[in-house]
């Protein structure tokens, strides 16, 4: 056999297994999408932590002979990464905007929510800041808030485009009406609360929300977030308090209200 077609006869035989192996990953994705429906309908947690644990000691212990067994493993990162975006695509078909007054850890959240549910993330305010080339600090004393909350506005119509993103959202969305209409088109809004002591405390240390500086104490944050609470429970479809709870159970509470109102969404509709 000459030396290039033997070379064929190899590659022939990798792509007959790449084809073995997609119609092995085809058949772990409807496994994966009938434990969604079997968790959606009996309320079983969705992103459960320690069952990828147990998949992954199980792999190492079935690769433990095989000289591949590092490279093997690397591959099944990736599926499972994927397994959890796939799980986000079933759960979520939408983006999800989370507001709340400054601190209530928006940006924290939605961290922890990207690396959970292997959904992109976006922050507002860094979008605004990316886009005018200024820090918010800088718009706000050059320009004034309302320039600022055009631009916020603005930005939302723009984030309409966007498919199952997680967005962190500037403190002060809620300040316009329409805005609320821009999330709600293709969107659920999450509102995160925290007590003004809490919010002080997360805070205190950072000179980066203009409408707090020299304004760093309890009362000040109380009567703003008074002026501003009605108007955050109006729009939000989920609310979660933060106070004392760590990002993990925050992550699960919005995940578990989101499916909750989903349901009932739909009920109502039928
Ligand atoms: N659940 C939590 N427990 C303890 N600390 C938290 C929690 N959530 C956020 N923090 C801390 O509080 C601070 C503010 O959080 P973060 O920046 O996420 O708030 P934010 O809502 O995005 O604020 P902003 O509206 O100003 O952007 C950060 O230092 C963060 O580490
Ligand atoms: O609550 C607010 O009004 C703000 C919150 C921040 O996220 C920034 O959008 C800006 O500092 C204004
Ligand atoms: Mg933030």
């Amino acid at each position: 056999m000459s030396d290039t077609k033997q070379l064929e006869e190899i590659r022939e035989k990798i792509g007959d297994t790449d084809m073995r192996i997609i119609d092995a990953l085809a058949d772990r994705m409807v496994l994966i999408q009938d434990i969604i429906a079997y968790k959606k309908a009996t309320g079983i947690p969705i992103l459960q932590p320690e069952q990828e644990a147990k998949q992954t000691k199980a792999l190492e212990e079935y690769l433990k002979d095989n000289e591949f067994e590092e490279e093997i493993l690397d591959v099944f990162k990736y599926i499972m990464k994927n397994s959890r975006r796939v799980q986000a695509k079933a759960l979520f078909d939408y983006n999800v905007f989370l507001i709340g007054f400054m601190g209530a850890g928006k940006t924290t959240i939605a961290s922890e929510l990207e690396r959970k549910l292997e959904m992109h993330r976006i922050e507002m305010d860094e979008m605004i800041v990316k886009k005018q080339g200024m820090s918010i600090s800088e718009i706000f004393d050059e320009y004034g808030e309302i320039y600022f909350r055009n631009l916020e506005s603005n930005c939302l119509i723009e984030l309409q485009k966007v498919k199952q993103g997680i967005i962190s959202c500037g403190g002060g969305v809620i300040l316009r009406a329409d805005n609320a209409d821009h999330m709600k088109k293709n969107g659920r809004i999450v509102l995160l609360t925290a007590t003004p002591e809490t919010i002080l405390e997360r805070v205190k240390d950072s000179d980066e929300r203009p409408i707090l500086n020299n304004h760093m104490n309890v009362e000040f944050i109380s009567d703003l977030l008074n002026q501003r609470k009605d108007k955050y429970l109006a729009v939000a479809d989920v609310v979660v308090a933060t106070d004392g709870k760590s990002t993990d159970q925050i992550c699960d509470e919005i995940i578990a209200k989101l499916i909750a109102f989903d349901r009932d969404k739909e009920a109502k509709e039928k």
